[in-house]
């Protein structure tokens, strides 16, 4: 089973191709990490994954074939945008009641127990945690609507070394233990080292390489996922993509 199959997908922003000729198929219950440098077009792939844009060329289905965006898709996925998107007026237990009353499936109980366990106080405002508590609080909410595929857009960016050994820990158990299959975008090589399996780079909006991260060291007998993708960033490196 594929939780993202895409075909010939692109995006483009008036003479701007944002992801171009994009044909991949990401397996189930894997990490999988989408690295590559600014401006690369992952935000767009994952925005095209999860719905919020519609494609310019081509087609993506997640999920074994739903289409990205319908109903059946939405309902299996949850997705973390970059920057954390909370309301930071409200309280932690205010974005649990409104999270658990604009989903189908929430599991409070889970949501609860975990933040307890994180030590996050319930009556914070959530724009008064910490960035790594924020974090762990958009990460909970999600986890809590028991998605199939768990979608992250540069979840650690903003957090220290502690906060994102710690959030990346919670993702791996996530995958582990309940067989959420995760996709994530991150230019942190050294966490992403430790949690992916399945690893998709790109520049220039446009997919270089894709597979199993065990099976691309071996082909291209590098060390490491961070050595890889240093090596095949600097040799893709190029400007934009406009015609
Ligand atoms: N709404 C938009 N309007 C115009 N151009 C856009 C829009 N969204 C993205 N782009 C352009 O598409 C390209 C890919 O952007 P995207 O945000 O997908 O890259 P990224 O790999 O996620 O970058 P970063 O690592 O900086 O988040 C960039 O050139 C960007 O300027």
């Amino acid at each position: 089973m594929n939780v993202v199959e895409a075909s010939g997908l692109g995006k483009r922003y008036g003479r701007t191709w944002a992801l171009r000729d994009c044909t991949l198929e990401i397996p189930a219950g894997r990490v999988a990490a989408l690295v590559g440098p600014n401006g690369a077009g992952k935000t767009t792939l994952l925005n095209l994954a999860v719905g919020l844009t519609a494609p310019s060329t081509g087609a993506v289905t997640v999920l074994s074939g739903r289409w990205a965006g319908s109903s059946a898709a939405l309902d299996g996925i949850a997705f973390v945008a970059q920057d954390t998107p909370l309301y930071k007026g409200l309280t932690v237990a205010d974005m649990i009641y409104l999270t658990r009353n604009l989903n189908r499936r929430f599991d409070q109980a889970y949501a609860r127990a975990r933040l307890d366990e994180l030590g996050i106080p319930v009556k914070r405002r959530a724009g008064k945690l910490s960035g790594g508590q924020q974090a762990q609080l958009a990460l909970t909410l999600a986890l809590a609507r028991r998605p199939r595929l768990l979608v992250l857009d540069e979840p650690v960016a903003a957090l220290d070394p502690v906060a994102r050994h710690d959030f990346m820990a919670t993702v791996r158990a996530a995958a582990d233990a309940d067989g959420v299959s995760v996709l994530l975008s991150s230019h942190v090589l050294t966490e992403l080292e430790r949690v992916a399996g399945y690893l998709v780079l790109m520049s220039g909006g446009q997919v270089r390489l894709a597979g199993e991260v065990d099976d691309l060291l071996g082909t291209h007998g590098k060390a490491s996922l961070e050595e890889l993708a240093l090596h095949f960033l600097r040799e893709t490196q190029t400007p934009e993509v406009t015609r």
